[in-house]
């Protein structure tokens, strides 16, 4: 369904961007990154090595679509969730979300070429705010802008995912990601 010149575009990180290889346990069964078929959301993440902020190239396929030709609200706010969710997982915050708000800004065309922002914006005991926005891959266009509240879980919990999130991000320090 992706051209493979979208692949290869998904795949290539922007100046100052490290791609994030996570590891298949995250990716197989995920709401937002688990379909391989390009029908629905293809996504590839990165991280923003100035500020170690998240980033994310996606594409909505054509099974996304909410009004004709567009992708669905509900599509563009998981994709902000999952975004802002891995920038705190990111910065060492194992959370789940509590509280997200959306705003939509522009209708986004089915197959355009997107860019995903993400930051923490402020962490205060075990609440950690984030902050995100989805816009066109190549222009200034926003789509969406979101805002979200994650409560950091006990860490012993979420053991595993927690040890393989610094091995991940420990590689891409040492430059061998
Ligand atoms: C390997 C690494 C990869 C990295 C790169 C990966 C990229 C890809 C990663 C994808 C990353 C996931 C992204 C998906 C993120 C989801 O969508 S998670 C799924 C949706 N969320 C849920 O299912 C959560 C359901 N809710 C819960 O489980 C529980 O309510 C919570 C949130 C854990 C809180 O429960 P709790 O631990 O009992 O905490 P509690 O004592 O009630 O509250 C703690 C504090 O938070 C406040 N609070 C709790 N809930 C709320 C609320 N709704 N509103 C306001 N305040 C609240 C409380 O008032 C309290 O405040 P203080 O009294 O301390 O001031």
């Amino acid at each position: 369904m992706l051209s493979d010149d979208d692949v290869k575009w998904l795949e290539t990180p922007q100046p100052g961007w490290s791609a994030l290889r996570l590891p298949h346990m995250i990716l197989e069964d995920s709401f937002v990154s688990g379909d391989s078929s390009g029908r629905r959301l293809s996504l590839r993440f990165f991280r923003h090595d100035p500020d170690r902020s998240l980033r994310a190239k996606v594409i909505f396929g054509p099974g996304t679509q909410g009004p004709p030709g567009h992708a669905h609200g509900g599509s563009m706010a998981a994709v902000l969730d999952d975004a802002m969710g891995g920038a705190a997982w990111m910065q060492g915050h194992p959370v789940v979300a509590a509280e997200l708000t959306a705003r939509f800004k522009t209708m986004l065309p089915l197959g355009a070429r997107c860019v995903v922002e993400a930051w923490v914006s402020a962490v205060d005991g075990r609440k950690v705010r984030v902050a995100g926005r989805l816009r066109q891959g190549d222009g200034d266009t926003v789509f969406a802008e979101g805002e979200a509240l994650f409560i950091t879980l006990d860490p012993k919990k979420f053991g595993v995912l927690t040890s393989e999130a610094s091995r991940i991000f420990s590689e891409l320090d040492e430059g061998t990601s």
